[in-house]
């Protein structure tokens, strides 16, 4: 049987929680065979962002070619995208394999670090957004993409609507940063529905919206609807929260394989105790 595939298009976090190693342990988790095109690495960790080194664009360019001329894939999803050429060069990219795109407009990581130049957003929104199948900016990402404060789900509801008439087929504005339950606002250019969770109580929310956008693009890849990988990405984004390993001494972050059963197989655990001897 074939495996189905997603690509990530993101940068790197060394401590793990987020950018391309959230995405690829979202996308084994889901059983779903994920390749990766590095943008940037960043040094990082729980407690925030030391250093960044943006990849050559010819080099990402070059990391997709190899990729989609080998193995293909069945969605792709960007994160981290840092400049104004490098979303050029994704969004040629994008057109050439016409790959089919899920967007988190990263600007900036939990503890406030910028991942976007400012000078970035408005390429972000002419150029890249245009190209998406899904996108799904947080409150203050939509803020930015729209110009103005949100302050209600009428507001979101609102925000979702301009986005969406700046190009993506479908829109989720995410809740996570507002206060209460969050409520992500869908909205597919007719109609709005709203995903509801309970809120996690927990400062261990590092990478939860590439994890959210990574299981976006891994449940299309299986063949799912937008609105039923949007619904099951929630359910999935929820329970991660929940089962958060409370790794590092910052933002720490979630678990990406609740899923899977706490102990190993009993054919791993001889293999593992035999390997200790
Ligand atoms: N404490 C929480 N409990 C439950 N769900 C959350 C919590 N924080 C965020 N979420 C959900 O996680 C997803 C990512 O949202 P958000 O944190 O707003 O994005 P980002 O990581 O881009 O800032 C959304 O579905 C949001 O509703
Ligand atoms: C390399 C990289 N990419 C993205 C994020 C944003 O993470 P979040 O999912 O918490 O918004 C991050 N902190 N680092």
């Amino acid at each position: 049987m074939k495996q189905p595939r997603a690509m990530t298009i993101a940068g790197s976090d060394s401590g793990a929680g987020a950018g391309i190693q959230a995405d690829l342990k979202t996308f084994a988790a889901l059983d779903v065979y994920g390749t990766s095109a590095i943008t940037a690495i960043t040094v990082q960790n729980t407690l925030g962002v030391r250093d960044v080194l943006e990849m050559p664009t010819t080099l990402v360019t070059e990391q997709i070619d190899a990729i989609m001329e080998d193995i293909g894939t069945d969605s792709a999803k960007t994160g981290m995208l840092a400049s104004s050429p490098l979303i050029e060069a994704v969004a040629a990219s994008v057109r050439k394999w016409n790959l089919r795109l899920v967007i988190d407009p990263v600007m900036r990581a939990k503890g406030g670090d910028p991942l976007l130049q400012d000078e970035a957003v408005s390429t972000l929104r002419s150029v890249l957004l245009p190209l998406a199948e899904v996108v799904t900016p947080n409150l203050p990402e939509a803020e930015t993409l729209i110009g103005k404060r949100i302050t209600s789900l009428e507001e979101m509801r609102e925000a979702a609507r301009i986005i969406h008439d700046q190009g993506p087929r479908h829109v989720v504005v995410k809740g996570g940063h507002a206060l209460g339950d969050p409520i992500d606002i869908y909205f597919d250019g007719s109609h709005f529905s709203e995903f509801r969770a309970e809120r996690i109580d927990t400062p261990h929310t590092h990478g939860t919206g590439c994890t959210f956008s990574a299981a976006i693009a891994a449940f299309l890849a299986r063949g799912s609807s937008v609105y039923d990988a949007v619904y099951a990405a929630k359910q999935y984004i929820t329970e991660a929260l929940r089962h958060a390993p409370g790794i590092g001494h910052g933002h720490g972050p979630v678990n990406h394989f609740w899923l899977h059963a706490p102990a190993l197989p009993a054919v791993l655990s001889t293999a593992v105790s035999q390997i200790g001897e």
